[in-house]
């Protein structure tokens, strides 16, 4: 297992303990009309550490990730990454709304991969990885590509980089999606359900890969899964949901093999018998 890596030293200032953290959420609140999906939610994910969030289907995980990449929305309270708040930002001494600008050098941050792939089909796989470093970063085209022919090899599909993705069966397309998200030179991955739209044979390659990547980078991770052997493979930390709060946190190895909750009981046998 990949050692939890150590808090960041500071100098004890607020900036500074914010940048302990490279996610946070300070008490959010989300509601979609009167439905309230996550219920004063407090969580921190330290840079470089691997959290993993399970727990029953509705109760507000991928929700968290959309909130991250700013998809949507915080009813009320706070999410900052890297110590930067995604609603308010500084002018002079002034809290101010977050423009697009102070968005885009957030998100520049985070890369997410999503259960569906969401490949540009009608761009080749060279093309779909290359496209937002070139965009959004101005990464010479050269450069970009010669990246992107790293990544591709890194990932097992040196070989595909002209193809479409409709040529491409799901495991190698959420390959591509994992190249591309790594493309922008993140510091955390959302992971959401990355191989439940899988074939089952196809799922361990996707899974290996991310293990891979977990164990040799300094990404931050944020996955949401229900293959709770992986969650136990990648997690430095897993945070079991049940509607819209944490109720138990801990190690794998403790949340897996002596949860304290019964709800977490129930959760992990229904998911292991299913
Ligand atoms: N855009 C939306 N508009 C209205 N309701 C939404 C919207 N997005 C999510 N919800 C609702 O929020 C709740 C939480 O959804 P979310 O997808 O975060 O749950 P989840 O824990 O990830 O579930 P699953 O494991 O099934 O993916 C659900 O009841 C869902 O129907």
């Amino acid at each position: 297992m990949i050692p939890i890596p150590e808090t960041r030293p500071g100098d004890g200032s607020q900036a500074e303990a914010d940048k302990q953290w490279m996610i946070r959420f300070d008490k959010v609140v989300k509601r979609f009309g009167d439905v309230t999906v996550l219920r004063e939610l407090d969580f921190h994910v330290k840079p470089g550490e691997h959290v993993t969030l399970i727990g029953p289907s509705g109760s507000g995980k991928t929700t968290i990730l959309r909130l991250l990449m700013t998809l949507e929305r915080v009813t009320s309270g706070t999410i900052y990454v890297d110590g930067q708040c995604l609603s308010h930002m500084r002018r002079g001494d002034r809290l101010v709304p977050a423009d697009e600008r102070h968005l885009r050098r957030i998100r520049k941050k985070i890369g997410m991969v999503f259960q569906q792939f969401n490949l540009f089909p009608n761009m080749n796989v060279l093309r779909n990885i290359t496209e937002a470093p070139v965009r959004a970063l101005g990464v010479p085209r050269e450069q970009a590509e010669e990246r992107a022919r790293e990544l591709l090899e890194m990932v097992g599909l040196a070989d595909k980089a002209l193809e479409h993705p409709s040529r491409l069966s799901g495991g190698q397309q959420q390959r591509v999606a994992i190249a591309r998200a790594l493309a922008m030179d993140p510091e955390v991955l959302l992971l959401d359900e990355v191989t439940s739209a899988l074939d089952p044979e196809l799922v361990a390659g996707v899974q290996n890969l991310l293990r891979d990547i977990a164990r040799s980078s300094n990404l931050t991770l944020l996955c949401v899964t229900h293959e709770m052997q992986f969650a136990r493979d990648i997690s430095h930390r897993v945070l079991m949901f049940d509607k819209g709060r944490i109720i138990e946190e801990g190690p794998p190895e403790q949340i897996f093999n002596e949860p304290t909750q019964q709800r977490t009981r129930d959760f992990l046998q229904a998911v292991l018998n299913t």
